[in-house]
């Protein structure tokens, strides 16, 4: 039996959730296809069970950071009650309160494997081998996101890594983790078992954070060392193995092998595309899926175009649940649109489209310190061709920050296009910086000329007064004496 929806959103996670959400508020009937938990990867395995493995440390440390607290501070961290909170935040694995949700949202849900089966149809496969034929009227979208990728060192495979999902689950913390890779997942989590107080080993081929300005990789770099951890960059690998005692041995070009009893790989992302059909409407299997600014896959699949889309992880735009639960309101909100013959609203930064992943992309990394940064860096404006001065204030000289906590100041970074006179870029890498970078977020967008921003009067004594450094560094428009002449201010750390 051919089951006939509107619509028909392949992966339950943070992603297809939101587009089917939008579809469904815009009048559509919604199906979505899920194989494992509603919620996805950010709810179980990512996002959520990270962030509370790192939040319990990172508060310890924070009142460590304030004489008066800091005395206070006189056990160790809990870290079974760390985990314990972790469990709660995940529902110990159970979507029961996803399934609900889309029940109150009038979502309906096919639980099993989804395979495209040609134009506008998906077959779901069930748990018990049974099938169920879905054929949209209006939209199929992919929202499979993404598996770890693990690379193809001789030996690995075999050794029984961890990917995150291991490292975002574990139930206890191993003795010695060592960890392949210097991205984010590798920072957050070497961050997060350190501070669990595992001996930690990272060995990342280049520098760590590569997407960020060199100075956030450098400061993750030397927190994870404060915290006890060994950092190896430009690290060579040549094999890994699990010996007789069960430890994982990692060979090391020029160096003495590492050895662990955890090796966790997180060395990037693989499209979950292999076995979804993509071959019955003309796209390779395996790929990631290109789409355009309305999250419409590139090209005609089926030999028709208007009517598949990819979002979220799945095209590769943005691999963070922010940007892709953004995707799927814009894609939600055109599939409306498009199904009911209305306005779609396409040019850049309208309704419909996803302007903000090319110019605009927030991401905060909750290392020690927390690292965040949105726009284009100072190398990538260059590629860009883009006229830049580049401002670099230390994050102590805004004296909220030395009340807030005292240590290592961090430092703010502003990317402004000379020839425009905005802010194209911004990082902040500091204690508790994570909450600066929505402002940033909003003057990239919103375009705000700099003389304008010189009205944006951060509140005294909070970190925020960091934006009057920066653009006290900048010099004010018209005022010619001014050029990187700063002000005092009352009482700022040194
Ligand atoms: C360790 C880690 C930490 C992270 N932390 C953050 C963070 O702090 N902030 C942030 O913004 N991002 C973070 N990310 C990234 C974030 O997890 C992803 O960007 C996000 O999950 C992508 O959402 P999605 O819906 O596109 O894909 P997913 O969350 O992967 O969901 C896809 C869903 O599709 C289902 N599915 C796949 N194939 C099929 C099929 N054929 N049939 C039926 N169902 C299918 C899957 O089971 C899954 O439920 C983190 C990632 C990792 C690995
Ligand atoms: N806080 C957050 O926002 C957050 C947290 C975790 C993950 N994420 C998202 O999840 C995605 C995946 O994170 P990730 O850390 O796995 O990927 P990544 O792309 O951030 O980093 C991959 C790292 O692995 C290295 N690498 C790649 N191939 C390798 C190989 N063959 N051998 C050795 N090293 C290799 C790269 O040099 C890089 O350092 C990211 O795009 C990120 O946006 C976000």
């Amino acid at each position: 039996m051919v089951r006939e929806v509107d619509v028909v959103v392949i992966g339950a996670g943070p992603v297809g959730e939101n587009v089917a959400d939008r579809a469904k508020a815009g009048g559509l009937d919604v199906v979505i296809v899920e194989r494992e938990l509603v919620g996805g990867e950010c709810s179980y395995w990512a996002c959520v069970p990270s962030k509370t493995l790192l939040r319990s440390a990172a508060a310890l440390r924070a009142a460590q950071r304030v004489p008066g607290a800091a005395e206070a501070v006189t056990g160790e961290l809990d870290v079974a009650a760390v985990l314990r909170r972790r469990n709660e935040w995940v529902s110990d694995w159970s979507d029961a309160g996803g399934e609900e949700w889309l029940r109150g949202a009038g979502i309906g849900l096919e639980r099993g494997h989804a395979r495209l089966a040609g134009l506008r149809r998906v077959v779901v496969e069930h748990a018990d081998g049974s099938t169920t034929e879905l054929a949209a009227r209006h939209a199929v979208v992919i929202a499979t996101g993404t598996d770890a990728a693990v690379p193809d060192l001789p030996g690995l495979a075999d050794a029984r890594p961890w990917t995150s999902r291991e490292a975002t689950s574990a139930q206890t913390a191993p003795a010695r983790l060592a960890i392949i890779g210097g991205g984010v997942v590798a920072v957050e989590m070497a961050t997060a078992y350190a501070g669990f107080g595992s001996e930690v080993t990272v060995l990342a081929r280049s520098s760590l954070l590569g997407g960020m300005e060199p100075f956030a990789g450098e400061a993750a770099a030397d927190g994870l060392r404060g915290l006890g951890a060994s950092v190896h960059l430009g690290a060579r690998l040549v094999s890994a193995a699990r010996d007789d005692r069960d430890q994982v041995v990692i060979e090391v070009e020029g160096g003495e092998p590492v050895v662990a009893d955890e090796v966790l790989v997180a060395t990037g992302r693989a499209p979950r595309t292999a076995d979804l059909g993509l071959d019955t409407v003309g796209l390779a299997p395996g790929d990631w899926i290109e789409v355009d600014d309305t999250l419409l896959v590139a090209g005609e699949p089926a030999g028709e175009a208007g009517w598949l889309y990819a979002v979220g992880d799945v095209n590769r735009r943005a691999l963070l649940t922010h940007q892709g639960k953004y995707q799927a309101r814009a894609a939600g909100d055109v599939i409306a649109a498009r199904a009911a013959g209305g306005l779609v609203d396409d040019a850049d930064w309208g309704v419909h489209v996803a302007t903000a992943d090319h110019a605009a992309v927030p991401q905060v990394v909750f290392a020690e310190p927390e690292c965040a940064s949105v726009g284009l860096t100072e190398a990538a404006a260059e590629r860009a061709g883009r006229r830049t001065r580049v401002l670099d204030v230390p994050l102590g000289s805004a004296s909220g920050s030395g009340i807030h906590g005292d240590g290592p100041g961090g430092r703010a970074r502003l990317v402004v296009d000379r020839d425009r006179e905005t802010v194209i870029g911004a990082t902040f890498v500091g204690p508790d910086i994570a909450e600066l970078l929505h402002a940033a977020t909003i003057a990239i967008v919103g375009e705000v000329p700099i003389r304008r921003l010189w009205h944006a009067v951060p509140a005294f004594p909070t970190v925020s007064e960091i934006w009057l450094r920066l653009l006290e560094a900048l010099g004010r428009p018209d005022a010619p004496g001014d050029r990187g002449a700063s002000a005092p201010d009352e009482g700022a750390a040194a």
